[in-house]
């Protein structure tokens, strides 16, 4: 895993890493493999072909590795740059395949941090991260001027303290002559900080408002290309993983290109600047107090390459505690109707224990360092007053210049520990980064608006899936269809009826073009699916599902949501669908009747209502197609009704496919088709099917039958 996402980060460019051990590596086909004249005869068996754990992706180079000849130093180059990702890249082990990334799963917090301890920033991050800064780049630069005038005060204080304490020791009885010195000295020290103050007032302003800035224009890139993504995308990765992506991660992006950047060139300069005036003040001290500073460099990169690594276990632990915890809110309900609430709470205590244990562990780290960091930090402080001491009794220092060099000590000691939170800020900042680039450059499978469109005379609605096979990309071997065809003439109403499980949703998603077919067509008035606009195919496709989410608006935005420009919406066009689909009066009922909120997911409605929201926003739509998820036993009879009454008006002159569940409507459509075995096991009018004894449709209602007298016993 941790190779994999290190050629992603490089894959930008030229890749190079290393390979310890025997290797099978799988190429995508825009990757080389090259390797050291020498080492090439240790490659066996070069060939095109498809990854095992992913038939459908492109084709690629199997490149066996003799197992007998470990391999080192193979570099792996990428010239065809921005497209390729992770995934396109998978090692097993030369005995035994291992499971590869799935294609377009995204990295997870956890794997960029642990390579990002591990390896240094390649130039193409550097420069993207740049790029980002680019909009804002003179008020950065100002920031950047500033901060250079603030950081120049800052470290000319200490001289000008110094001054200051050489004119009053050195005055001797001459009182008039110091007081004069001293106000004027002390005159222009106050203008000097009074402009530092300000400068730094402004640094920080323009630093934060370009940041912010930075942060928004990320966030709304990042939506926008979350939201371009193929829905197998959604499939694969876990919706925290995304949120996260976009609120942390941007916002750790515009801190590093800005705060940290700051104080990282603060720290550098005022170190520089403050080693320059120490060597100034006297280069015999100075000589002297940086033979301190190696050995404490060499402690503060061990501990924190050692800090950093106990950080992320903790980070991934965390991340486990936190996932738990988000499943188990958003699910409350269930929680609560198996009374769970304690044993959760026990699961969650046990997680975030394992973060106490390893936090313990860091603190004890930092707290060791720390006490030896002080503690050196004080010698220092008092090596100085002892050399200086001595420097002084032999006049070669002054009081005043003893005092400068000891704040210059001080303010080096500060810049160096400055650097080194700025470098780990700085490693965060990449390793977010490099998360978001991924989602910033993914190309969804599928586009969002490009293809055909027909004009409204054109669609008339004839439906046909010729030949269909289909599997999740999730689960490539599953199957769901195979060779499966069904036809639905323009204007019918179509019940699809099956086992749980047979695929009926599923036949409802390919439909949407929510994911494609593996092989066969589907057609819209003899145009493949693939060729049309999926945003204009969509737009002429109406949808109510078994359980329809509503958003958490007002009712009235919730219906208006089904047209293409809500705002463009009237009330009396709300209004109209809302009659039609016998949502009126209900709504009027609620005290703020059309402005009432439903809730996240309309949590404050009961089914049957939501229902007619559904059937409302679809109505307002207008589509010529409709797809139709029937609601089962969550509806008490009258709520039954009702929503069937609103259904029937909505299908009117329009071709329908829907999932049938009752009775009355497989009675009232044009054609039922029987999904059986991954194809259509039957399909003809009602009661046709029923007069086959053998056949599958009615051995499925007898069987529905059957359960139903069943279920009416055990109520009684
Ligand atoms: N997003 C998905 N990724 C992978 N497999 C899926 C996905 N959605 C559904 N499946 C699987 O596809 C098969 C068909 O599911 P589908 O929801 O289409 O069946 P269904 O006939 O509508 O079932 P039900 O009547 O119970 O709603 C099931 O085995 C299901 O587990």
């Amino acid at each position: 895993m941790r190779l994999l996402n290190r050629m992603s980060r490089y894959s930008h460019g030229v890749s190079k890493f290393k390979l310890t051990q025997p290797r099978m590596l799988w190429l995508d086909h825009r990757l080389t493999l090259s390797a050291a004249p020498r080492r090439k005869r240790q490659f066996t068996g070069v060939k095109s072909s498809a990854h095992p754990a992913f038939p459908l992706c492109s084709p690629g180079l199997f490149v066996s590795v003799l197992p007998c000849s470990p391999l080192r130093g193979l570099s792996i180059l990428c010239p065809h740059t921005r497209t390729v990702t992770h995934t396109h890249v998978a090692f097993a082990s030369s005995s035994a395949a291992s499971t590869p990334t799935p294609a377009g799963q995204v990295k997870t917090q956890a794997d960029t941090e642990g390579e990002q301890t591990s390896t240094t920033v390649p130039l193409e991050d550097v420069k993207r991260i740049l790029k980002l800064a680019y909009p804002e780049r003179w008020k950065l630069a100002a920031a950047l001027g500033f901060l250079t005038v603030s950081s120049g005060v800052t470290m000319s204080a200490p001289f000008l303290l110094g001054k200051v304490i050489d004119t009053i020791y050195t005055a001797g009885a001459d009182t008039e002559t110091m007081t004069a010195s001293l106000t004027s000295l002390c005159i222009m020290m106050t203008g000097v900080f009074l402009c530092g103050g300000a400068a730094n007032a402004a640094r920080v302003y323009l630093m934060q408002t370009s940041g912010q800035q930075i942060v928004r224009n990320l966030r709304a890139s990042l939506f926008s290309s979350i939201l371009r993504q193929e829905v197998a995308f959604f499939d694969r990765n876990r919706t925290g993983e995304l949120i996260n992506r976009l609120s942390a991660d941007t916002a750790v992006v515009g801190r590093s290109i800005t705060d940290n950047l700051s104080d990282g060139l603060r720290a550098v300069a005022q170190a520089a600047a403050g080693v320059s005036m120490m060597f100034y003040v006297s280069p015999s001290l100075a000589s002297f107090v940086l033979l301190i500073v190696p050995p404490l460099a060499a402690l503060a990169v061990v501990y924190g390459r050692y800090l950093r690594s106990i950080s992320k276990s903790t980070q991934d632990a965390l991340a486990q505690a936190t996932e738990l915890a988000e499943e188990r809110i958003s699910n409350m309900r269930t929680v609560r109707a198996f009374g769970k609430e304690l044993s959760e709470v026990n699961t969650y205590t046990e997680k975030t224990d394992q973060v106490l244990k390893l936090a313990r562990k860091e603190a004890v780290l930092r707290a060791g360092f720390f006490g030896v960091t002080g503690l050196s930090g004080n010698i220092m402080i008092l090596s100085v007053l002892y050399k200086g001491g001595l420097l002084m009794a032999s006049q070669h220092m002054t009081v005043g210049e003893l005092s400068a060099f000891l704040m210059y000590t001080f303010w080096v000691g500060i810049s160096i520990a400055g650097l080194s939170s700025f470098y780990s800020e700085l490693m965060k900042g990449f390793g977010a980064g490099s998360r978001l680039w991924e989602l910033l450059d993914r190309k969804p499978e599928f586009p969002l608006n490009e293809g055909l469109m027909l004009s409204a005379d054109q669609l008339k609605g004839r439906l046909e899936f010729s030949e269909v096979s289909f599997a999740y990309p999730t689960r490539t071997e599953a199957p769901i269809f195979q060779d499966l065809s069904l036809l639905v003439p323009a204007g019918t109403v179509m019940a699809v009826v099956g086992p749980s499980g047979s695929g009926k949703s599923t036949l409802v998603s390919l439909l949407l073009r929510l994911y494609d077919c593996n092989s066969g067509t589907i057609t819209i008035d003899g145009h493949d699916i693939r060729d049309l606009n999926p945003y204009w195919l969509r737009s002429h496709i109406g949808t109510v599902s078994q359980e329809p989410v509503l958003f958490s608006y007002s009712i009235r935005d919730n219906i208006a949501y089904g047209a293409v420009d809500p705002e463009a919406v009237t009330t009396e066009e709300i209004y109209g669908a809302a009659r039609a689909a016998n949502a009126f009066n209900f709504i009027q009922d609620f005290p703020n009747g059309f402005n009432t909120v439903v809730g996240e997911k309309g949590v404050l409605l009961s089914g049957g209502q939501k229902q007619r929201i559904a059937i409302a926003r679809a109505l307002l739509k207008n589509p010529k197609i409709l797809l139709l998820d029937e609601a089962t036993s969550a509806l008490d009879a009258e709520n039954e009704f009702l929503v069937q009454e609103a259904l029937e008006r909505l299908m009117t002159g329009r071709t329908v496919v829907i999932i049938a569940h009752r009775l009355s409507t497989i009675q009232n459509a044009n054609a039922v088709a029987v999904l059986d075995q991954r194809r259509i096991g039957e399909c003809g009018q009602h009661t046709e099917l029923l007069g086959n004894r053998q056949g599958l449709f009615r051995k499925l209602m007898e069987k529905q039958a059957f359960l139903q007298v069943k279920q009416k016993r055990a109520l009684r």
